[in-house]
């Protein structure tokens, strides 16, 4: 550990992680060209600011969910670069977690969006 660490140099490493993350972890650039679409359709579907607050809370928790995972995978590779079932049991459960928040976010955004894109059908096929 560094010892006095700034507040700008915690900062700065920080956005090391995501660039990093961002650079290699296909997953993460999916998601984020994702939350980019999904928040331009909430601005062009003229959602609630309470649902674009709740849209934005998905995006962080799954962006997030996929940080912890590059840091998990990059923690157990350093332990063991041999097959390990823990190592394994580690990998698959840091997948799972963004699994899951992926796909609540989903669902959330099913809920968001359904009304606004069936009544947007709807003029268009009228
Ligand atoms: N050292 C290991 N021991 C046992 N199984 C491993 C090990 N490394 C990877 N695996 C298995 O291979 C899978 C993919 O691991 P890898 O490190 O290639 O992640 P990845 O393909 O980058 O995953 P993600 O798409 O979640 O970023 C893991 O979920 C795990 O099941």
């Amino acid at each position: 550990m560094k010892p006095n660490c700034k507040w700008s140099d915690t900062f700065r490493y920080a956005l090391e992680g995501i660039v990093v993350s961002l650079k290699t972890q296909r997953n993460m650039r999916i998601h984020l060209v994702a939350a980019v679409i999904v928040m331009l359709a909430a601005l062009y579907f003229g959602l609630s600011l309470r649902d674009i607050a709740l849209l934005l809370l998905v995006i962080g928790f799954v962006i997030s969910a996929e940080l912890f995972n590059t840091a998990i995978e990059a923690v157990v590779d350093l332990v063991t670069p041999e097959w390990h079932s823990l190592a394994k049991m580690a990998k698959d459960a840091a997948a799972g977690a963004v699994l899951i928040a992926a796909c609540f976010a989903v669902l959330i955004g099913i809920v968001l969006f359904y009304e606004p894109v069936v009544t947007w059908f709807g003029i268009i096929s009228s």
